[in-house]
């Protein structure tokens, strides 16, 4: 079941699962059916978007078989998917294809496998799981400290990290934008924010100097 957490862990669990594409998941996502030229999207009022195959195109319309049944769509409402190589990929911004339903079905892809957070370029996407998965961990606290962004998996932390290595390197203050609908995670988010800056402003060599330093920091 998604999001369950063993008990037998312990009070650190590992957090892996929860952070990483594992290798059986990225070859089985190899095997995904797929056709540079026929592959396609077209809205669907349950789902979103569905994935079809394109049976044939006449003058504006296309035609597509998706879910069992085959439908004429404008040009304009059909999208092309991306290759599978970026199936749950980790940064958007890398997509070949940049359509809606690309960016709902890859966020949609890793949140039911437990990545609840992908970047978009500069920005961190978070899926707020309603559930407690073991990501926010002092063992999770040391994957992420003093690595470059694209050495580790997207996450808050990274995020945070880079602000915080920003503001000793730079000596500025640094803001960090979390926005979101009501829900969305914005609250528990910014909690984790800080419990990381106290965790590596604990843990660094100086902590009174980087203590104070974070406090200067603001969180909008
Ligand atoms: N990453 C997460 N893991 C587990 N639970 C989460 C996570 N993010 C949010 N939640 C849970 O979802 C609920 C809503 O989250 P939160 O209060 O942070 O939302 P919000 O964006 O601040 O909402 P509002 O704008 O209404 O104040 C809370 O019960 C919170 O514990």
């Amino acid at each position: 079941m998604p999001g369950h957490v063993k008990k037998s862990e312990g009070p650190d669990p590992d957090p892996a699962e929860f952070l990483f594409i594992s290798l059986e998941m990225k070859l089985k996502d190899q095997t995904k059916p797929y056709d540079a030229k026929k592959s396609c999207w077209v809205p669907d009022p349950q789902e979103g978007f569905l994935e079809g195959m394109i049976q044939g195109t006449k003058g504006d319309l296309v035609t597509v078989m998706a879910n069992g049944e085959t439908k004429n769509w404008k040009k304009d409402q059909v999208g092309q998917v991306n290759p599978p190589k970026y199936e749950k990929c980790e940064d958007m911004s890398n997509l070949t294809y940049l359509n809606d339903a690309s960016v709902l079905y890859n966020l949609k892809t890793r949140y039911v496998n437990r990545l609840i957070y992908t970047y978009s370029g500069l920005f961190c996407i978070a899926i707020n799981p309603y559930k407690r998965y073991p990501i926010y961990t002092n063992r999770t606290v040391k994957i992420y400290q003093g690595k470059r962004r694209n050495e580790v998996p997207p996450h808050l932390f990274a995020i945070a990290d880079g602000a915080y290595m920003n503001m000793l390197q730079c000596n500025e203050n640094q803001s960090m934008l979390i926005t979101g609908e009501s829900g969305a995670g914005k609250t528990e988010n910014t909690k984790k924010v800080l419990s990381y800056f106290a965790c590596v402003g604990a843990t660094t060599k100086k902590p009174g100097d980087e203590q104070k330093k974070v406090k200067r920091s603001e969180i909008y």
